[in-house]
């Protein structure tokens, strides 16, 4: 689907979507356990992915009885468990364009006694999953790479018994947030070891974070062996096996989307209406690294409000200037930060971006390209992506959202300024974590229209 944004002023109010990484992890968690319900989850592409493969190891994802019939659009979901012992699937999983799924999934798979496939999209399918697979081979689990690439489709077979197993930790966090989430239903527990810095280490943190809302517990350690607060620094992580999994009160209820904010707090920052705020509901603080954009537009001069109280963030429009942002922590900023930058004056330089190649799409490339065909000058080295702002002069163009959600909502926060019109083709890509992202953002004064059936 092809999306024309024209140039336009925004104002209002607008609720962040609920957030990906927490629903992800609440939906298998609640697989684990003998159910449980998840309050306001995102159901988007990607969730659905993970719903379907707690279904395919012999769990139930429902909507709430009374509650809308649709899952497309549930306040909650009525999770009935596998109890920490996945069936075997009758079928290949699809894990459709979800990193999160696949590793995660992979993971689960390994506790099933028997095989698992998993595949997904093209995109998924040159995404690395090699060093999860040698873990669980480590582990004494069959797990391969069927193009024997280390990319999917993968074939898993189980059960792993836990152990200790050594990993990198600047691929993916998704690796560690998989093995933590499947060993603390092991009988052995499972200890993971760094060979490399973790890189998205809040990821990890949302991961603590939530096993200890399901009762679980799993600690970051250094590299002593000594428990620390967060996976920060880390050398690893223990999680002691034959654990249950089991919300307090039988649900859990999934917070707002800060990597989904970050393109409201962009859009407000650089196209809001003279005088005029965007306000965003929802934005109620948790471990997300992600909320990091409301100190980064903050720094770039953005007249910024937070309420953590009430969880509102106003943003009202001002001059922006370049930074330097290191995403080390907060990979899904990136094609935000570009945006802003390519809006702001001067040179912004994002730096530890290395591991923001191995997404749905290279973003690094992507958003240095698709930004320079709207006037914006970019210099892309491996680890670091300059934009410089005082030499960019947007204007509208035919652009390639890469079929990535986050190239395609960065873009169209630089289309709000560019001059004229931005044609933004893949714009149903969005589905993967904000479905309602051009509705929402036409509530918001953009000028946006779509093309195709039923858009
Ligand atoms: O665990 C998660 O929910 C995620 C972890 C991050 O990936 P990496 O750990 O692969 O950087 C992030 O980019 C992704 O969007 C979601
Ligand atoms: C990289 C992302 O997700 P995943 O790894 O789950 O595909 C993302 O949402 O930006």
């Amino acid at each position: 689907m092809d999306v024309h944004v024209t140039t336009s002023t925004v104002r209002g109010t607008t609720r962040a979507p609920p957030s990906k990484s927490y629903t992800h992890r609440a939906l298998l968690a609640a697989g684990y356990s003998d159910g449980a319900t998840v309050r306001s989850p995102l159901v988007s592409a990607d969730t659905k992915a993970t719903a379907r493969a707690v279904t395919a190891f012999g769990g139930a994802v429902e909507p709430e009885a009374g509650a809308e019939t649709d899952t497309d659009d549930a306040d909650a979901l009525v999770v009935d468990g596998f109890g920490g012992r996945p069936a075997v699937p009758d079928d290949v999983i699809d894990c459709a364009n979800s990193g999160t799924t696949m590793r995660l999934v992979t993971a689960a798979a390994a506790l099933a006694d028997g095989t698992t496939v998993l595949t997904g999209d093209g995109s998924l399918r040159s995404r690395p999953q090699g060093p999860l697979l040698e873990a669980l081979a480590d582990l004494g689990v069959r797990a391969e790479s069927t193009r024997g690439n280390g990319q999917a489709p993968l074939v898993v077979s189980g059960p792993l018994a836990g152990g200790e197993v050594a990993i990198p930790g600047d691929v993916s966090s998704q690796y560690v947030t998989a093995l933590l989430m499947a060993g603390a239903v092991t009988d052995e527990g499972v200890e993971v070891d760094l060979t490399t810095p973790l890189k998205s280490a809040p990821y990890v943190d949302i991961t603590l974070e939530l096993l200890a809302d399901f009762g679980i517990e799993a600690t970051p350690v250094d590299d002593g062996g000594d428990a620390l607060d967060g996976a920060a620094g880390a050398a690893g992580f223990v999680v002691d096996g034959g654990q249950s999994y089991a919300p307090a009160d039988g649900s859990y209820t999934v917070p707002g989307d800060f990597s989904s904010i970050s393109y409201l707090v962009a859009a407000g920052a650089v196209a809001a209406e003279p005088g005029e705020p965007v306000r965003i509901e929802g934005a109620v603080p948790s471990a997300q690294g992600d909320s990091a954009i409301v100190e980064i537009a903050e720094r770039m001069g953005a007249e910024i409000e937070w309420d953590r109280e009430v969880g509102v963030i106003t943003v009202r429009r001002s001059e922006l200037s370049g930074v330097e942002v290191d995403v080390g922590d907060t990979p899904d900023l990136l094609p935000t930060i570009a945006a802003l930058g390519a809006v702001a004056d001067g040179d912004t330089t994002i730096t530890n971006c290395e591991h923001v190649r191995y997404k749905e799409t290279d973003r690094v490339s992507a958003m240095a390209e698709e930004l320079a065909k709207m006037g914006a000058e970019t210099t892309e080295e491996p680890d670091t992506l300059t934009v410089h702002g005082s030499e960019s002069d947007l204007r509208g163009a035919t652009v390639d959202g890469r079929a990535d959600h986050r190239i395609v909502m960065s873009l169209a926060v630089a289309a709000l300024v560019a001059e004229g019109t931005t044609t933004i083709h893949g714009g149903e890509h969005v589905d993967v974590s904000f479905p309602n992202f051009f509705d929402a953002m036409a509530d918001l004064g953009m000028a946006v229209e779509r093309d195709g059936a039923g858009e």
